[in-house]
């Protein structure tokens, strides 16, 4: 059997049954099952996420039962199957089929005759398939085309009109590829660039951030001693634009709230040059030690953690803050080009409730700032509600607060993840 779609089919079965994230379960699963080809692997397992909607509507039109009613295993090995015949230029029409059926053989005992004659049938009529008609139902129509749930599509078509709606979709598609964060505390842009090239890396650098690069060419850059050894970590471009924002300076005096798993924190020391210090607090003690494992690689040395629900006031940090960063639990919305199953995720109430604990924490962190210091609040989402009405409420209520700068990143403009980012800065002593 083919290690690379025995592979692809484990981690596919983790997302699916066990409810893993995609991102741990391929990683996870490469490492198990070694396959010869990882971006094979890779680019089919987030072909199949993204377009999920979309290749359970196509296997619809080829069966006679609800799909609902077909197991699991023959899903995934149908979706695997469409997918590399409808969307993978690279595999012939029989490698697709031929290995679809040695899977269902292994996996789906039985039935692996119903996958090869749905298989078959789309060959012979794929062009029958029609999607939704979108003057009758636009937001039917966009959510199977991009297989995202109605709900998402409803809220940005409300939010920011059906052309906007449809170019997020369509930006939050495909390969993200990798962005890179210079850890100025162990080398240079220029240094560091230098040496990934002689490794046969390509580089171009962000527009987007100062300390960002971007890997265009290159495999396995985790695996480099360079990596190891502490002189950069992943990080999205808009993400690193954030702790540029808020711009802490050596010798200050930071709180990050909602730290963990670190990425923002360490980017923060970086930009201090490991010089003042580093409060980062999260709800989650094991989340913590993420932040102190990556501290340790990068070679800071001025963080302190504990764990706090930053819903709680913290009496040891009041008005003692220089910068004060809320990078608050969201949706996700804005990252669904790297977490499809986020596309997926059935509308619910604590879907609803998240701006009333967002603004909570938000008041919270507000009263750690010192006179004139800075509080900023940003989120991975696109979401109005989660965002600027947060923040409108914030300052409706907190008069001494005031917008410095605000940005919303969008995957269709800036080619980042989708992120939001509000700098405020208090202007008078807390009434
Ligand atoms: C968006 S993530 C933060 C990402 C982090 N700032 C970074 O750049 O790596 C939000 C974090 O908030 C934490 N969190 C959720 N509810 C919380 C609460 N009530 N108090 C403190 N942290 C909370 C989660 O554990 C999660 O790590």
């Amino acid at each position: 059997m083919d290690a690379n779609r025995k592979t692809a089919y484990h981690a596919l079965m983790d997302v699916e049954t066990k409810n893993a994230y995609s991102n741990l379960a391929l990683n996870h699963q490469i490492i198990c099952g070694r396959p010869s080809s990882p971006s094979f692997v890779r680019s089919l397992v987030y072909g199949v996420l993204e377009n999920k909607m979309l290749l359970d509507y196509i296997i619809a039109h080829y069966i006679t039962r609800d799909i609902e009613k077909v197991k699991t295993s023959d899903l995934v090995v149908l979706r695997m199957g469409i997918y590399q015949l409808g969307y993978m230029d690279s595999v012939p029409e029989y490698a697709a089929v031929n290995e679809s059926v040695v899977l269902a053989k292994k996996f789906c005992r039985g039935r692996e005759g119903f996958i090869n004659g749905v298989l078959r049938a789309y060959i012979r009529s794929r062009h029958a398939v029609r999607l939704p008609d979108r003057s009758e139902d636009p937001v039917k129509y966009l959510s199977i085309k991009y297989s995202c749930e109605e709900w998402i599509v409803d809220l940005w078509m409300d939010q920011y009109g059906a052309d906007t709606a449809e170019a997020i979709l369509k930006h939050s598609q495909g390969n993200p590829g990798l962005c890179i964060r210079v850890n100025t505390l162990k080398t240079g842009k220029e240094d560091l660039i230098r040496r990934l090239t002689e490794k046969n890396f390509e580089i171009k650098e962000s527009l987007i951030c100062q300390s960002g690069l971007l890997v265009t060419k290159g495999s396995q850059i985790l695996e480099d001693t360079l990596y190891k050894n502490g002189l950069f970590s992943v990080q999205d471009e808009s993400s690193i634009r954030t702790v540029e924002m808020l711009d802490p300076q050596a010798g200050e005096m930071m709180v990050d709230v909602c730290a963990a798993p670190g990425g923002k924190t360490l980017a923060a020391a970086e930009r201090m040059s490991n010089r003042g210090q580093i409060v980062a607090t999260d709800i989650y003690l094991r989340k913590l030690a993420l932040i102190t494992k990556e501290a340790d690689r990068l070679g800071v040395s001025i963080l302190r953690t504990w764990p706090w629900d930053a819903t709680k006031v913290d009496s040891e940090l009041l008005e003692k803050a220089d910068r004060v960063l809320a990078d608050v639990p969201c949706s996700g919305l804005g990252v669904i080009r790297r977490k499809p199953e986020i596309k997926y995720k059935k509308r619910v109430s604590e879907f609803d409730s998240l701006p009333v604990k967002q603004l909570e924490i938000l008041t919270v962190a507000s009263k750690y700032v010192k006179k004139g210091g800075v509080l900023q609040y940003s989120t991975c989402t696109i979401n109005k509600k989660e965002n600027e009405d947060v923040i409108k409420e914030f300052l409706r209520k907190n008069k001494n607060f005031s917008i410095v700068e605000e940005r919303q990143f969008m995957p269709h403009i800036d080619k980042t993840d989708g992120f939001y980012v509000c700098k405020m800065v208090r202007s008078d002593s807390l009434i």
